[in-house]
């Protein structure tokens, strides 16, 4: 089968970061990742080992500026990078990076559409891919791309697993951070399926009752901040992935208390504590289900010393743990 080739707006820039040594035993992210080649590989190439991952940045402000939010998340992909790179490498898979998608002001949706084809041909080339954002508009993007590859198209069920604060499921005239999982339902609907979507960590007061109501009517399943503790959202992430056959995480960091992730648009008072957040991550990663990830609403500009960037690098080296 002919793979198209997964070409980003700006290609990968050299990692770089802390060196103790070239040994396997001193080796750190920035000491792995490598460009991503297409060209170079064979579709049947990683079969043997767990999935190589590929990160790709999807630099974008443009949803969260049409949200009416603090701005500033389009400098995150490379904000993640840098508190990925020094991280000691544990994992015994190899990880790729593809570059970054840059959204211009006010092209979000084609934006969207780009990443998302690079995202589709990453997956059928056998990667587990992973989204740096962006606002969270950056899962909407993530959708096309896992609607658009071949895992989808064999019929398998899909499930969406969004870790945050918030429903995002506003009914507004443009997409937005605010509105990626109601577009995911009606693309859904669509194609005569049904979006099977999963939140932890909904904050009541921060989500009205007309997003309540869209979520019951879209029948979302959600647990509120208030009621995670480890063992209810082990439950209820179990009982969502029996569900499905194939699962797409995205993670908005303000699902965390403002205290550990001060660097988003809208922080969060109270949060979902980063142990239970953390044991999710190693949930999914155990269940063997996990094909695309992203992360979301980082904003380097709010953040204090990159506390957030740090967190959000460390769930992304759970997640491919
Ligand atoms: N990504 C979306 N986030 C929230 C923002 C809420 C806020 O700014 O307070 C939403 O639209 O509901
Ligand atoms: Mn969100
Ligand atoms: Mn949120």
């Amino acid at each position: 089968m002919e793979i198209s080739p997964a070409v980003a707006d700006i290609r990968p820039t050299p990692w770089t970061g802390r060196f103790d040594g070239d040994g396997e035993q001193h080796r750190r992210w920035w000491q792995v990742v490598t460009p991503y080649t297409p060209c170079a590989e064979s579709p049947g190439a990683s079969e043997a080992g767990p999935r190589p991952a590929v990160v790709v940045g999807f630099r974008s402000d443009e949803g969260v500026r049409r949200n009416k939010g603090r701005t500033g998340a389009a400098a995150a992909p490379v904000a993640i990078r840098q508190a990925l790179a020094p991280l000691a490498f544990h994992l015994d898979r190899d990880v790729f990076d593809a570059g970054d998608v840059v959204v211009e002001d006010g092209s979000l949706e084609a934006g969207q559409e780009r990443a998302g084809r690079v995202i589709s041909a990453l997956l059928d080339a056998g990667k587990l891919t992973v989204l740096l954002g962006g606002g969270h508009e950056t899962a909407f993007a993530s959708y096309l791309g896992v609607a658009g590859s071949e895992a989808m198209r064999s019929g398998k069920r899909l499930g969406v697993l969004n870790l945050d604060a918030h429903f995002d499921l506003r009914d507004e005239p443009v997409p937005s951070s605010g509105t990626p999982f109601l577009q995911m339902a009606r693309a859904e609907a669509a194609a005569s399926r049904e979006l099977k979507y999963a939140v932890v960590g909904i904050s009541e007061p921060n989500n009205t009752r007309a997003l309540f109501d869209t979520a019951h009517r879209l029948g979302v399943k959600y647990l509120l901040d208030e009621d995670c503790s480890a063992e209810a959202v082990r439950e209820f992430v179990g009982r969502f992935l029996d569900t499905v056959d194939v699962l797409y995480l995205t993670i908005d960091l303000d699902v965390l208390p403002a205290s550990v992730a001060p660097g988003v648009s809208a922080p969060a008072a109270y949060g979902v504590p980063l142990p239970v957040i953390s044991a999710v991550c190693r949930q999914l990663a155990a269940s063997g289900k996990l094909l695309h990830v992203d992360v979301a609403e980082l904003n380097p500009g709010f953040d204090i010393d990159s506390r957030t960037a740090k967190v959000a690098a460390r769930l992304v080296n759970t997640l491919l743990g």
